[in-house]
């Protein structure tokens, strides 16, 4: 019996039509919502699920009663009931290690915009008012030299923290769940509490997964404990920090400035202050988002439901105890 697959987000003709030699595709290149009628018919014969950006519900997992497998096209999974899946034996894979470095370089990307206002500065340019040497009011920071406070140093962290020890001569302070000495020794960086981290950096770099326990990690009593001058960064979720309390933060000068490529509503509301904010460079979720990495990302997602549905273990698996179940 040929399997079926469920594909719901767009992919090239390359990643198609590896999964279609080997399984029936029901294909959703526009899906608008995961309500659409024809989706949810289809996921009731699927027996794998590729795609990104949308919500998992439990309660959709009802409407696929044959699922052995998840791939999405991301490394982070928080749009997945995890324990839902472990618990029915479906595999749920994901794409780490492929955009570490696409990503650490939005991270400094961010860094790099915000401390020298580049958008801002840019803008002033194309709208033609570079009438005259530019003065103190649109002076920026230095990066060089300053002190980076990485919140999560797993993979995405460490390549932040490297681009910032080793071609800035940054000071890298950590705030992470597991000390991590290798990162230690390599580049010199500290762990320390949340608290501290957040009262000594000049810069602030997100890097967590969304959790129940990273859900607004940093809110109104975090931004209190940053330096006036301090830059603000998030490139993990949106929702790992309290976003009204960021805002506030911003607009009362109780941090320098953000630079911001998740949201806690994505895309970005219409009536957000943030991107119309001076000291804000806004970015619409794009942290892997290079033709290289993104092809990358696909090609992991191929393989890891391809190995997934004939009975191998995928590259990438987040639930180990769903394929423990499966092996004797
Ligand atoms: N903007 C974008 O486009 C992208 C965003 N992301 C986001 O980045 C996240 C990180 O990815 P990646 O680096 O590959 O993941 P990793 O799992 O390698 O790193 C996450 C780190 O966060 C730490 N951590 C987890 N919970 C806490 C906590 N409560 N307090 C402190 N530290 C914690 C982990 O600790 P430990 O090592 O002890 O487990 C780990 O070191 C993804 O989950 C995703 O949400 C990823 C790719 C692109
Ligand atoms: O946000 C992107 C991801 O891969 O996670």
């Amino acid at each position: 019996m040929t399997k079926r697959i469920v594909a719901y987000t767009r992919l090239k003709p390359i990643h198609l039509d590896q999964l279609r030699q080997r399984f029936h595709v029901d294909y959703f290149e526009a899906l608008k919502s995961t309500d659409d009628p024809d989706f949810r018919q289809a996921l009731g014969q699927a027996h794998g699920l590729v795609g990104s950006s949308f919500v998992i519900a439990p309660e959709l997992l009802e409407h696929a009663p044959q699922l052995e497998a998840v791939a999405t096209i991301s490394v982070g999974y928080d749009n997945y009931p995890v324990e839902a899946l472990t618990r029915r034996g479906i595999l749920l894979c994901n794409t780490p290690d492929v955009l570490t470095e696409t990503t650490a370089d939005t991270g400094f990307l961010l860094i790099m915009a915000t401390a020298r206002r580049a958008i801002e500065l840019a803008e002033l340019v194309k709208r033609g008012d570079w009438t005259a040497s530019i003065g103190e009011p649109h002076f920026g920071t230095d990066v060089h030299g300053k002190t980076l406070g990485m919140v999560g140093f797993g993979r995405i962290g460490a390549g932040v923290a490297r681009r910032g020890a080793l071609g800035f001569g940054m000071r890298v302070l950590y705030a992470c769940s597991s000390p991590k000495p290798a990162l230690e020794q390599e580049l010199s960086a500290v762990r320390c509490e949340l608290n501290e981290l957040l009262s000594q950096a000049d810069f602030v770099c997100v890097t967590v997964p969304l959790t129940a326990e990273t859900t607004h990690l940093i809110g109104r009593h975090e931004f209190g404990l940053m330096k006036p001058s301090a830059i603000f960064v998030n490139i993990a979720r949106g929702k790992v920090v309290d976003e009204a309390a960021l805002i506030a933060a911003l607009e009362t000068g109780e941090i320098h400035a953000a630079g911001l490529d998740v949201f806690e509503q994505e895309p970005l509301s219409p009536e957000s202050p943030l991107p119309h904010m001076a000291n804000v460079v806004a970015l619409p979720h794009v942290g892997s988002a290079t033709h290289e990495t993104r092809d990358a990302m696909a090609q992991r997602a191929v393989d890891n439901i391809t190995l997934a549905l004939e009975g191998k273990r995928p590259l990438s698996l987040v639930n180990e105890a769903a394929w423990r179940g499966k092996t004797p």
